[in-house]
């Protein structure tokens, strides 16, 4: 496996490998779990070189102690990638992404007014910049993210359509523990205690899609799921929303079969969580 922290050197290295090959991204923010491998096994089964990179980006922190706790479990990466048959990590630091503060900013306008958008202020802008340039840096033919963060996968499929870049995005599903929770580095952050309370999670959003798929409204569905959290110690629900699974905008109505996605986020503890079911 090859290891680059700087630009330049993966630039070099794409640039005298690459020829006939496809390129496959998997960005992620490191910690690493079976999810993350997921996308490198997706990758590996489209692409002849799969390159991962590795950067805790803090241009999309809305919360400055989000980032900070934020876990890092590098070396520990590094052999899960190499375990996994990953060709290239890039893992560079942020003064080698941002040699100064960005001057760009970038809206997604009515992308980023709901869910994420609307209760991570800015979130989007520094999603949309940083994959911008690891697309430039890397300039791969495909890139794989998670269906776990659905909006970020909306906003980059329309980053790609507004900037042209060459690359098919790929949507993969959400990995999940045993007892359904969504894998994600955050959930490291929980502890014993709020990680046998987490399941309820993912046991809403399967209320929330049995209720629509019985015939009630996504109002009904939506006042189901709050009325779960209500009685429930630990969580803080910050949103339960029904939506078209694409656009992300909010519906009155279960849509044609994959088009409705049931969205959710809370804080347990200190941690935010958010999973999301299609159907
Ligand atoms: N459980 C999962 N199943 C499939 N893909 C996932 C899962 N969790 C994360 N991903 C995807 O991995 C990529 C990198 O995500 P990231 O490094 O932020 O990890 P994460 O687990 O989502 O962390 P966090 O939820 O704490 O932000 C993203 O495309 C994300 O959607
Ligand atoms: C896509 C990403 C790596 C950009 O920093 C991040 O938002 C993530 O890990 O989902
Ligand atoms: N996995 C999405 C990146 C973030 O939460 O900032």
């Amino acid at each position: 496996m090859h290891y680059f922290d700087t630009i330049a050197a993966l630039r070099s290295f794409l640039h005298a490998n690459r020829t006939t090959q496809q390129v496959g991204l998997v960005p992620t923010m490191g910690a690493l779990h079976s999810g993350h491998l997921t996308l490198i096994d997706a990758a590996q089964q489209q692409a002849d070189l799969v390159v991962a990179s590795i950067f805790v980006n803090p241009v999309q922190f809305n919360n400055p102690d989000d980032l900070a706790r934020y876990p890092r479990t590098f070396e520990a990466d590094l052999q899960l990638l190499e375990a996994a048959g990953c060709d290239v990590v890039f893992a560079p630091s942020a003064d080698e992404m941002y040699t100064e503060p960005p001057l760009l900013r970038l809206n997604f306008g009515e992308l980023e007014t709901v869910m994420e958008g609307a209760f991570r202020p800015g979130h989007f802008n520094g999603v949309g910049i940083v994959v911008a340039k690891l697309f430039n840096i890397v300039q791969p033919d495909c890139a794989f993210f998670g269906q776990k963060d659905l909006q970020q996968v909306a906003v980059v499929r329309r980053l790609i359509r507004d900037l042209n870049f060459p690359i098919e995005l790929i949507r993969c599903p959400t990995v999940r523990e045993a007892d359904g929770l969504a894998m994600s580095s955050r959930n490291r952050n929980l502890t014993p205690e709020e990680r046998e309370l987490a399941p309820a999670l993912y046991q809403a959003l399967t209320l929330a899609h049995d209720l629509l798929a019985e015939g009630q409204s996504p109002a009904h569905a939506k006042a189901a799921v709050t009325g779960y959290f209500a009685t429930r110690p630990g969580f803080r629900l910050e949103y339960i929303e029904v939506a078209n699974a694409d656009t992300l905008q909010p519906v009155a109505e279960v849509l044609a079969p994959g088009q409705t996605a049931v969205c959710i986020a809370a804080h347990l503890g200190k941690v935010r969580l958010i999973d999301n079911v299609v159907f």
